[in-house]
């Protein structure tokens, strides 16, 4: 245990599923959805701010892991800035990926943090060991269980600070990082990858939520960028407009923008050849 980790308060076991060895019905045996490794089956989303596109991703991540015959499960532990009745980000899930084992634990309407909106409704806040063990008995009969947290990792589910970044520490989950493109992402995504790593929280890759058709100077340049700062490629360039798609083309777009390691077929180098600044 890290300093930087909350203690988990419940008597929790980490514990992750292996593959089944056929997956759906046409499944090949012992081939699951590429996930980087045949025995991740817990994933968070994760972003470095509200609004980067974390439930965009969390849909293609769903939806091309289901269209290979995974058993998915997307759970949002708190949803904020939302009346009951309303449309949540689970809503926006099952619309695109066209995905009905959706999971939404608590909703506070204040547009705030879990933590804030749940003091403001005179509440008690979220406990996010609940989800941790709510989340372990989906995975027992899930593939795959995708949880997307509220704005960025270190925002807060309760007064005593826990945070998304202690589910997935918890749950032994890594984690999608939902980047923006542009100027000042550098920042943001060094400052989330840098707390992720204090807490022991695995990166699963970096993913741009939301690439536009004309970007500008930094974006170009960003790209390289945030590939240092990640040590790795890309994981994913989600491009713009894909929230508004139907769920047949965003299936497409979501193979086109998810690497081979979470089942798409994006292709970090030819996307920095073609869009980054170096060639120039
Ligand atoms: N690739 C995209 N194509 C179209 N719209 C997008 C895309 N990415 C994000 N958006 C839009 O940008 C807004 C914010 O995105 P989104 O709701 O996914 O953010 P978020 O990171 O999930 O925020 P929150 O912290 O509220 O969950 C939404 O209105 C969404 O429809
Ligand atoms: C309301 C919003 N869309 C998200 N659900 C919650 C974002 C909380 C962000 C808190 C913060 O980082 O200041
Ligand atoms: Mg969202």
């Amino acid at each position: 245990m890290t300093l930087w980790t909350r203690p988990c308060p419940i008597r929790f076991h980490r514990r992750q599923i292996p593959a089944p060895k056929t997956v759906g019905s046409g499944g090949r045996p012992g081939r699951g959805p590429a996930l980087g490794c045949r025995f991740v089956s817990v994933v968070v989303v994760t972003g470095t701010c509200t609004g980067v596109g974390k439930t965009v991703v969390t849909a293609a991540l769903a939806a091309v892991a289901a269209a290979r015959g995974a058993s998915v499960a997307v759970v949002k532990p708190g949803q904020t800035g939302v009346r009951d009745g309303e449309p949540g980000d689970l809503d926006e899930v099952r619309r695109l990926a066209g995905l009905d084992d959706v999971h939404e634990f608590a909703r506070f309407p204040d547009p705030l943090s879990p933590a804030a909106a749940a003091r403001r409704a005179g509440v008690p806040p979220l406990r996010l060991a609940d989800v941790a063990e709510r989340v372990q008995a989906l995975s027992a009969t899930r593939r795959l269980v995708l949880i997307e947290g509220a704005g960025g990792l270190l925002v807060r589910y309760d007064d005593e600070g826990t945070t998304i970044a202690d589910l997935a520490r918890w749950l032994g989950a890594a984690a999608v990082v939902v980047a923006r493109p542009g100027l000042g992402t550098l920042n943001h995504t060094a400052l989330t990858l840098e707390a992720m790593a204090h807490r022991g929280v695995q990166l699963a890759g970096v993913v741009i939520g939301e690439w536009p058709d004309d970007p500008d100077l930094a974006m170009r340049s960003n790209i390289r960028d945030l590939e240092t700062i990640a040590a790795r490629p890309l994981s994913g360039v989600m491009p713009a407009g894909a929230g508004a798609l139907d769920p047949a083309e965003f299936l497409l777009a979501a193979h086109r923008g998810l690497a081979p390691s979470f089942g798409g077929t994006f292709d970090a180098a030819v996307f920095r050849d073609s869009h980054g600044l170096d060639k120039e």
